[in-house]
């Protein structure tokens, strides 16, 4: 596939950044986790929620999204628009809840982009204990198993074992020596073989 693209800033740069995906349930500390990252790291990495980039709209709009179609245009514009930043060479940290039918589009969106695919883990009761202690917005029904269930990483980390700086050390760690093939590409290589 062919990511060369121009900006604003003249010719397209020299090369595609990366892209560390933190998968796992709501509440498994995908937040907390990248931006303990962000500081742990000495180059400049972009992050930004799902949830910080929802606000863009106003709250009665989520009210009335009861079929989820807002939901979803906008997860498809979050998905994009960290794709085109790594198109445009930043490296980027994001956050998914990647679910057995929702794995395809990742694969297929993140083509040609170097991706380090992180499973952050975290028992449920200790998810739901999170989850009842949250104000930040209504409580969410954790989805462990669907999450994980393609079963295959770069690095898996237990947020409830390793706090937010250890396991920013390990992504780190990670991304300096990333595995060969890389999960997304052994996925992909899976899916092929199912065609
Ligand atoms: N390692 C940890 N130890 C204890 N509490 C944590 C840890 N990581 C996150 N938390 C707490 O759990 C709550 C949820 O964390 P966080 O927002 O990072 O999860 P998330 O996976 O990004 O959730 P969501 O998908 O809903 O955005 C927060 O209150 C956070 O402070």
């Amino acid at each position: 596939m062919d990511l060369h693209r121009g900006g604003l800033l003249g010719p397209a740069p020299q090369r595609v950044g990366r892209l560390v995906l933190l998968n796992g349930t709501p509440s498994s500390g995908k937040t907390t986790v990248a931006k303990a990252l962000q500081e742990e790291l000495t180059e400049p990495f972009f992050h930004l929620s799902l949830d910080e980039l929802r606000g863009g709209y106003p709250r009665r709009y989520w009210r009335q999204d009861h079929g989820g179609v807002l939901f979803r245009r906008v997860l498809d514009g979050y998905l994009h628009m960290l794709r085109d930043l790594t198109v445009l060479g930043h490296d980027v940290i994001s956050e998914a809840v990647i679910t057995p039918p929702m794995l395809d589009h990742y694969l297929t969106l993140y083509e040609g982009i170097p991706v380090l695919f992180v499973g952050i883990r975290c028992p449920l009761e200790e998810v739901e204990r999170r989850e009842r202690a949250r104000t930040d917005r209504t409580s969410v029904p954790p989805l462990d198993e669907p999450v994980h269930a393609h079963g295959c990483y770069d690095l898996e980390v237990d947020t409830s074992v390793h706090g937010p700086a250890e396991v920013a050390e390990l992504i780190a760690a990670a991304l300096a020596g990333p595995p060969a093939p890389s999960a997304f590409d052994r996925l992909r290589a899976v899916r092929r073989s199912h065609l």
